[in-house]
């Protein structure tokens, strides 16, 4: 069974928790670097980016978060999650953890525009996703290695690169649970032969 982590220090925990496990898959919540150990992927829920960013620090996860994503693991980042992950943040100097090519702008929507709905079309997603947006990011510019899946008013709003998936709306938010069965598809399969004693 594959097992996928959540990093638990703020935000929609608990949701991909559910969705992880309502896709067939083992779910554990991520808070210490040990509880990284053995997992196959791992998603950066939705909240605070900058709350975030300070438990990051102060549970001492910025570099075992880097490592894993230098092991080649799925990681998928959701909202304040992409934020997290871009290579990139307009208006910051130093990303936060740097590790996917693209680059994102928080909160822009609007400020009178807090959250909405919208039906998206996403490639490798059949028919609509109805995408919840909560004080959204969007992506800038994807990079060369990225591929845009969707875009929402010309506004990119998920993308992947390479092993890395990223979107600017929380898909855990609603019990539609395709985009998760998409990034668990992202984790390759275990090939190695297991030899008899
Ligand atoms: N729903 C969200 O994750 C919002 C992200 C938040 N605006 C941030 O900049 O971190």
């Amino acid at each position: 069974m594959k097992r996928v982590g959540v990093l638990a220090l703020q935000g929609a925990v608990r949701e991909h928790l559910q969705s992880i496990e309502a896709c067939g898959a083992e779910a554990m919540a991520v808070k210490w670097p040990k509880d990284l150990e053995g997992l196959d992927a791992l998603v950066l829920p939705g909240g605070e980016s900058t709350t975030m960013r300070r438990l990051i620090d102060r549970y001492g996860m910025m570099e075992p978060l880097r490592e894993f994503a230098r092991m080649d693991k799925p990681m998928f980042g959701t909202c304040a999650g992409l934020i997290l992950m871009a290579g990139t943040v307009v208006g910051y100097e130093e990303p936060h953890l740097g590790i996917m090519d693209v680059t994102v702008e928080r909160n822009s929507f609007g400020r009178q525009i807090d959250s909405f709905e919208a039906d998206l079309t996403i490639k490798g997603i059949e028919g609509t996703f109805e995408a919840v947006f909560i004080r959204a990011p969007h992506i800038v510019s994807a990079g060369a290695s990225a591929e845009v899946l969707c875009e929402h008013n010309g506004k990119i709003v998920m993308a992947r690169s390479g092993q890395f998936l990223g979107c600017s709306f929380h898909p855990e938010l609603t019990d539609d649970h395709r985009i998760m069965a998409y990034f668990l598809r992202m984790i390759p399969s275990r090939t190695g032969v297991v030899l008899p004693n």
